[in-house]
């Protein structure tokens, strides 16, 4: 009889991610007893194939890019820096091993918890399975994450994907991005920068297309400065192993189809949530059109006893998102029952470099919200700390709430961007006035301390 094999437990996490691990250490503080399920590699997306392994990615690419550039600030290099992607590949794997032990041994001393490698899906709404084994609670805790999307057309090519695309020993002579998002850019700028040549497709008609157009516009002029191809308005249909190497992408632009080739092709086309999986349907749990569970701002889905946080929720596709679910979870079920998904402003940086720092509303989405709007956008390349280092490219631009006189949105596109943003979040979450910020004294030099000049030049939007 299976319920002679049933484990009962507080409560179930299914998925090590960035809000399953805190959320099963809160939980066993306070004497619960958890299940904690995982079919991959503790820590999920972020630690194993997102953003840590990109991230120091990033960091060897800048290197690379610093050393060819270093004649700008006088210093003579002898001859090109030689790329060893292998040496850069067993740095990025020593992070992430070490990311991932740090987990494994914060679980595995916690007596509360027990960790179970596989794949778990429902039985019904209190019982999951893992292969042979039953676990039963009534509370369940979905943080499964999401995977790669593979368009239609590319299911016979030898295509990469974020995962794959990190186990390369050998930088791709020709890389074809399918996708000028968040992924595309971030990978395209990495290859062309540690020697390949890159090559983006992108459906729509701007990169990054939830950004508002000027700021899309000065990514793309940056990404073309430094020798990366960039196709917009390109539908890829199909792709094809040559039979000589390499890959053949078709495309359709302007009603028109067209071909390209290259070595390899980054498959970097969103995002498709792990919940079919979990046979969502035996508990059942409402999924919507595009594969997220649907949560209430305190991330209860439409089973009582069930949650879901992170990436598999649609309600945030970052890492502090994740962690953030975590926390709305441990206050509503630990603490005051406070916070709730309402309380966060939107805020993500993209890590092509100079990177871009993004916090609350685009000026289209601030313009579609009908308040009264106060905006100013001021160059980097007025800016001296910008130019003392020789990085003038990008744009520092907010938007204001006329009546409030609260910031609604802001972007820092330029050197120190993704950390900048921070000063605009800060005061976005303390609900100053602009005014406070703008009669502050920042150091100088920094790019910081022209904000407050930057603020000076609020000018009335016409809708
Ligand atoms: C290339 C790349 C770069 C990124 N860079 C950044 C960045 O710089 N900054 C940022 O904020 N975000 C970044 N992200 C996004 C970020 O990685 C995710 O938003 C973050 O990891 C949150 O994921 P999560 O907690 O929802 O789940 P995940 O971390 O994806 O974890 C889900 C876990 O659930 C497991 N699982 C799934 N189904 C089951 C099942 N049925 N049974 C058992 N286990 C299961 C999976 O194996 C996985 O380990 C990046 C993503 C990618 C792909
Ligand atoms: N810096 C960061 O924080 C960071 C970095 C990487 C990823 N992420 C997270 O990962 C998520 C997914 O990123 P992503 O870039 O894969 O997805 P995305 O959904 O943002 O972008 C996918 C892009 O692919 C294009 N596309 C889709 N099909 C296509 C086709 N057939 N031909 C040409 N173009 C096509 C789309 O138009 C879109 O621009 C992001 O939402 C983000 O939250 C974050």
């Amino acid at each position: 009889m299976i319920e002679d094999r049933v484990e009962t437990f507080d409560a179930i996490i299914i998925g090590s991610g960035q809000a399953g691990n805190p959320l099963a250490l809160a939980l066993a503080k306070e004497k619960w007893k958890v299940a904690i399920v995982e079919k991959g590699a503790l820590g999920g997306t972020c630690v194993n194939t997102g953003c840590t392994p990109t991230k120091a990615y990033v960091a060897s690419a800048r290197a690379a890019w610093a050393i060819s550039n270093a004649h700008n600030l006088g210093i003579e290099v002898p001859k090109s820096p030689k790329v060893n992607l292998k040496a850069i590949k067993k740095r990025k794997d020593k992070l992430v091993t070490d990311s991932r032990l740090g987990i494994r041994k914060a679980l595995a001393d916690s007596p509360q918890v027990t960790m179970i490698r596989g794949t778990a899906s429902f039985l019904d709404k209190t019982r999951v399975k893992v292969g042979s084994r039953v676990l039963k609670s009534y509370k369940i805790f979905l943080n499964v994450g999401a995977r790669a999307r593979i368009p239609e057309g590319f299911d016979d090519v030898d295509y990469l994907t974020n995962t794959s695309i990190l186990q390369l020993d050998k930088v791709t002579d020709n890389l074809i991005v399918i996708g000028g998002s968040y992924i595309g850019l971030e990978f395209a700028q990495i290859f062309q920068r540690l020697g390949a040549k890159v090559t983006i497709l992108e459906m729509g008609n701007y990169l990054i297309s939830k950004e508002d157009q000027h700021t899309s516009e000065l990514v793309r002029e940056v990404l073309e400065k430094e020798g990366i191809k960039v196709i917009c308005g390109a539908k890829c249909m199909k792709g094809k192993n040559k039979k000589s190497g390499g890959i053949t992408v078709t495309f359709e632009k302007d009603g028109k189809e067209k071909k390209v080739s290259g070595s390899h092709v980054l498959l970097a086309t969103g995002r498709i949530p792990n919940t079919d999986l979990l046979k969502p349907e035996k508990a059942g749990l409402i999924i919507d059109d595009h594969g997220y569970v649907e949560v209430n701002s305190k991330l209860v889905t439409n089973v009582e006893g069930i949650y879901a946080l992170g990436d598999c929720n649609g309600e945030g596709a970052f890492t502090h998102t994740s962690y953030n679910d975590f926390e709305i979870m441990a206050d509503q079920l630990l603490g005051e029952k406070k916070r709730t998904l309402d309380d966060r402003i939107t805020n993500y940086a993209l890590y092509i470099d100079p990177p871009l720092g993004r916090a609350g509303m685009t000026l289209s989405q601030a313009k579609e919200s009908g308040k009264n709007l106060l905006f100013a956008r001021m160059p980097m390349s007025d800016i001296s700390r910008a130019k003392e280092k020789g990085e003038t490219q990008g744009k520092m631009e907010v938007i204001v709430d006329a009546d409030s006189e609260q910031i609604l949105g802001a972007a820092v596109f330029g050197t120190g961007g993704d950390e900048i943003i921070g000063t605009f979040l800060t005061t976005m979450y303390s609900k100053l006035s602009y005014k406070t910020l703008m009669n502050s004294v920042q150091t100088h030099p920094t790019v910081t301390e022209l904000i407050p000049t930057l603020l000076q030049q609020l000018k009335k939007v016409d809708h």
